[in-house]
């Protein structure tokens, strides 16, 4: 494997905004990342990126693209919840400053003490931690400052753990639940469409546990893959038992969600961040045998030719994650698809083997408006060609390997999903707003920097 250790980023001079560092504008404070709703930017530049797109229609990548397509794996459901069985129906809920709470709660007076010793809940947005209620208006508590003193609290939390794991299709890895917050929601408490960021190393997922609750409103919608129609998770309302029992929710960190604005009552919550076992080595989900024939075709092609591909995964990952424990940290169909592209290499002979590395990279593009007003402009024009920049590559182990920034070209891209370039960039983003302040009908201008899903790319061994 010769890797290009050439040039640092090469494509791209540095952006002028600050944001060298590759990795280094996560929200973490506020621990969500606001999208406030509005599509800036994306009708105008998803029109362009798809006039340029040259990803390969036919031929030995598009094969593997197509056979690659019906890899899903044991992807595990992509939000679940409902009852939460393994929990006691009386945590035992004590405040600190409070004592013990009753649950439900439905004391106003109690109420009113216990928002006394919270904080009006933040959210992320890029680099800040904003509080803004018409985003999010709930009230929160370090988990420090609580206790759930019924025992069977903690047994259930770990009984969750197995049932967590087989609905997200790892099943026997032994994830960990780490309280984040203790919310709580009144009339009017709600929290607009976000992604969680990383709290802790190696998150990928979140729990929301509903405490014994009675209220009407606050439903938690999960939307998958920028779809319109959510998943929805009411937390026992339509059953009836939201009062007497508590509810669950998980979704995969990186999945928008939003909750729905409580019309009556208090919501009260328990936020865990759901992670990977350091170092795990658990088996990786199987593909059915019959795959690898129309994998292994197309593959050994572009091997022959010594032809270099690339594939944009599709969930997000942190560069912690990656580089931590790497192939191990891969979700859902991306596990299996990289799983697949790995059995079918082993059918290769040896000396036309790939080796597969994953790589981070982030996508900035700067719009800009003249008729801003709000947060709600529709049209935006990008200023210049957006610019592209890699993180260097790591092994599968999650070593990286040294000097080696490579450049991806998109006509070397294995793009099972036919997503246009500007979909492949689509995931997490960070939106900066730049304008001249206080000077009535000025221009305005917008920064939109993507952190991009990492990628997996490969190399002719040899
Ligand atoms: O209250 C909930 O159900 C979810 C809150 C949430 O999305 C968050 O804290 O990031
Ligand atoms: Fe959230």
């Amino acid at each position: 494997m010769d890797s290009e250790d050439s040039e640092l980023y090469s494509n791209e001079d540095e952006d002028e905004d600050g944001c060298a560092g590759m990795f280094d504008d996560y929200s973490d404070d506020g621990g969500c990342q606001a999208s406030d709703g509005s599509d800036i930017g994306d009708a105008s530049d998803f029109k362009r990126e798809k006039r340029k797109d040259t990803y390969e229609k036919e031929g030995p990548l598009a094969d593997l693209g197509k056979a690659l397509s019906i890899v899903q794996g044991n992807r595990g459901e992509f939000s679940f919840g409902g009852k939460a069985d393994f929990l006691p129906p009386a945590p035992g809920l004590e405040i600190e400053g409070i004592g013990r709470v009753v649950l439900p709660l439905i004391d106003e007076q109690v109420a009113e003490r216990i928002i006394d010793v919270c904080e009006q809940a933040p959210f992320g947005r890029g680099r800040e931690t904003l509080v803004d209620t018409s985003v999010r208006n709930s009230w929160q508590l370090d988990p420090s400052k609580i206790k759930l003193t019924n025992p069977d609290w903690a047994t259930g939390i770990q009984r969750a753990i197995p049932i967590i794991a087989k609905k997200l299709g790892v099943e026997g890895t032994p994830l960990t639940l780490h309280p984040y917050k203790f919310l709580l929601y009144k009339k009017g408490g709600h929290f607009t469409k976000h992604r969680d960021t990383e709290k802790e190393d190696r998150m990928f997922a979140t729990m929301v546990i509903q405490l014994p609750s009675v209220h009407q409103g606050g439903q938690l919608q999960v939307f998958k893959d920028g779809s319109e129609d959510p998943v929805i998770h009411d937390f026992g309302a339509a059953a009836g038992t939201a009062e007497y029992r508590c509810n669950y929710a998980v979704h995969y960190a990186d999945a928008e969600h939003a909750v729905t604005p409580i019309t009556d009552g208090y919501r009260l919550a328990l936020i865990y961040s759901i992670c990977w076992p350091v170092r795990s080595s658990h088996p990786a989900p199987t593909t059915a045998d019959e795959l690898y024939p129309a994998l292994l075709k197309p593959l050994a092609e572009l091997a022959n030719a010594d032809r270099a591909f690339h594939y944009y995964l599709k969930h997000e990952y942190t560069y912690h994650s990656m580089s931590d424990i790497a192939f191990g940290s891969l979700k859902g169909e991306d596990r299996a698809r990289v799983q697949s592209l790995r059995t079918a290499n082993e059918y290769l002979p040896p000396d036309q083997r790939y080796n597969f590395y994953l790589l981070q990279g982030k996508r900035h593009a700067s719009y800009f408006s003249e008729d801003y007003t709000t947060w709600n402009v529709k049209e935006w024009a990008l200023v210049e060609e957006p610019k592209y920049k890699y993180g260097p590559l790591l092994d599968l182990e999650g070593k990286q390997l040294r000097k080696s920034y490579p450049t991806l070209a998109d006509a070397d891209v294995l793009n099972p999903d036919h997503q246009s370039r500007y979909q492949r960039w689509s995931g997490h983003r960070t939106k900066t707003y730049e304008g001249s302040l206080g000077n009535e009908g000025a221009h305005q201008g917008l920064d939109i920097s993507q952190v991009s899903a990492s990628r997996l790319a490969s190399k002719v061994d040899g």
